[in-house]
């Protein structure tokens, strides 16, 4: 029985001479985990070489010996690299124990080489006792045998082709680290969560598309890049479009503009939409792939904070109107979201600031842990500087997306178009999108959020649901993390009207998002005026 505990993070497989131990000892250092070589582990307690083994005991003592390390390294070995033999998995109870390794969440890793690459090496090599007696057709030999069981035995394929081992290392190391959560629902797809998994486009897009609108800002253009290389590369076609920055992508005028080129360019239904960059960016891209045509593929490829524990999940696209905020839209999902960790290190602090905005949203509706890595992280949080930041807070910062994009995960997953629960994720909004509005949209939205959050907290002292002390809670942490927490601008006759306009209101009715209690979100209908007047006057300037 293997546990996932204590198993290995990854065994490596191929054929002799492929570079498998180097893999795994590269890998194993950029990620400080353990590194073992089944070989050198069997040499470390025989006393002797593999080819004294084989010489003097026979290929099946070998054998036997491998399958005894293979399995006992399979059970306890926790979070490590293990680099297997050639021959291992093709004895039976080896193939049978990475397969339950697999199905315990193990990742098996095929190093694949190229034959003649691989004959020629095994030329050259005098020290395998399964090659001598002419290396190069031994080789080509094992090479038909075993290749079939390495290919289903695989999670992770590398191709060792025109590239280096450094470089592989370095994408087996960001392949290990990545994280996944799912979003089920009518349209299931997958959030990924790493550094590098920009480099998964073309999963995403498949073999029917042959066109793709590639829709982002200027301030990632460096990132655009990227991402068109890799759509170029992979025979995409395509269509590069930059639109206006931040809230001023998100207009019809925009999306006008990008229909037209569309059209211009012959996109057809089989093509496809990726949008790449902050939460506005994405909005406006996700609205056109809804749009054109009814309807085309699409792929989400956030690069703020923000975008990538919110805006990318969940399938809301639009663009805002003069009278209001995503006033015009539509759910719709997208084939799979890609948040590569590797363009926050471009992010201005400002912005990611913004982001822990919805971060602690997601705490305070749902996920107290979030709230407390929040409350202990406060301080470098708030001086997350995406060049300089090291890899201790890479880890905190990927785990924060991966627990907030699961709380968004649990309410779109049953309730995609807003009928009840998803209006939790709402939080702050009512308050926020009013407050985005009336300054003109000089304000970030998660800054915004963060003053909407405090509103509602107050809202909810004032109607008999939280106690002062949520309340101060409220201020405290979210000032802690350099997020604002009162607003003087507007006045309450133009801050009623426009919340009037808010998606959860109905007819004259307006509808808040509450807390009952930390964690505990409820929906407050319809409160009196003199409530909400003075939850406003609460967030006056303070002093
Ligand atoms: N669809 C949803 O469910 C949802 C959820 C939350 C927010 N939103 C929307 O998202 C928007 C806010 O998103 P945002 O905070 O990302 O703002 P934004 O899109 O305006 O981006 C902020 C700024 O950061 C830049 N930027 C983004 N990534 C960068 C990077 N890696 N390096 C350098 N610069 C980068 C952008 O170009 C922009 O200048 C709002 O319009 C909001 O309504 C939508
Ligand atoms: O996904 C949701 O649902 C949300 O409410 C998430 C919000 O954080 C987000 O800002 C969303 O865009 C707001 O939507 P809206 O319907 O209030 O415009």
């Amino acid at each position: 029985m293997i546990e996932s505990s204590s198993m290995p993070k990854a065994v490596v497989i191929g054929m002799p001479g492929a570079g498998k131990t180097r893999l795994g000892r590269e890998t194993a250092a950029l990620i400080k985990a353990p590194f073992r070589d089944t070989d050198q582990c069997i040499e470390e307690e025989a006393g002797r070489s593999v080819s004294e083994i084989f010489d003097t005991q026979g290929e099946q003592t070998f054998r036997d010996m491998e399958t005894r390390a293979v399995l006992d390294l399979l059970k306890d070995f926790p979070g490590g690299i293990l680099s297997l033999g050639g021959g291992a998995p093709m004895s039976t109870g080896v193939f049978q124990a990475l397969q339950d390794y697999r199905r315990a969440g193990g990742a098996v890793v095929y190093l694949q080489i190229d034959p003649e690459e691989g004959v020629s090496r095994a030329a050259r090599s005098d020290h395998r006792p399964l090659l001598r007696g002419g290396a190069s057709e031994r080789w080509m030999a094992l090479y038909r045998e075993r290749r079939s069981v390495y290919q289903e035995l695989a999670t992770i394929t590398l191709k060792s082709r025109n590239t280096t081992p450094r470089a592989l290392a370095r994408r087996l190391a960001d392949a290990l680290t990545e994280r996944v959560v799912h979003v089920s629902g009518p349209d299931p797809y997958d959030v990924r969560i790493g550094a590098g998994v920009t480099g998964r486009l073309h999963e995403l897009l498949g073999d029917q598309t042959m066109r793709v609108a590639l829709i982002h800002t200027q301030p990632v253009q460096r990132h655009s890049d990227h991402a068109r290389a890799l759509l170029r590369q992979a025979g995409y076609q395509v269509v590069d479009l930059t639109i206006p920055d931040a809230e001023a992508g998100k207009t019809i005028q925009v999306s006008q503009g990008i229909w037209e080129r569309l059209a211009t360019e012959g996109f057809t239904r089989s093509d496809a939409v990726v949008g790449l960059g902050g939460g506005a960016a994405t909005d406006q891209a996700g609205f056109i792939a809804a749009t054109w045509m009814r309807g085309v593929r699409y792929v989400n490829c956030p690069t703020s904070l923000l975008a990538m524990v919110d805006a990318s999940t969940g399938g809301k696209t639009g663009i805002n109107l003069e009278q209001g905020k995503n006033l015009v839209g539509s759910f719709y999902t997208p084939a799979g979201v890609l948040a590569d960790l590797r363009t926050l290190r471009t992010l201005p602090n400002e912005i990611f600031v913004e982001g822990l905005g919805e971060v602690a949203k997601s705490g305070f509706i749902m996920d107290g842990g979030i709230l407390r890595e929040l409350e202990e992280r406060a301080e470098s949080l708030r001086a997350f500087d995406g060049r300089e930041s090291d890899q201790w807070l890479g880890t905190v910062v990927q785990e924060l997306i991966e627990r907030t994009v699961e709380v968004k995960a649990r309410h779109v997953s049953v309730d995609l178009k807003e009928s009840g629960l998803r209006e939790f994720l709402n939080y702050g909004h009512t308050l926020g999108h009013a407050i985005e509005k009336i300054e003109h949209f000089t304000w970030r939205h998660g800054q915004a959020v963060s003053v909407g959050m405090v509103f509602a907290a107050e809202l909810a002292r004032i109607t008999g649901h939280l106690d002062q002390e949520a309340v101060d809670y409220h201020r405290r942490l979210l000032s802690s993390l350099g997020l604002r927490t009162w607003w003087n601008g507007g006045d309450f006759d133009q801050v009623l009207a426009l919340m009037h306009r808010d998606k959860k209101a109905r007819g004259n009715k307006l509808r808040f998002i509450i807390l009952d209690g930390l964690g505990k979100p409820t929906h407050l209908d319809d409160p009196p005026v003199s409530a909400l007047k003075e939850a406003f006057q609460a967030i006056r300037e303070e002093g």
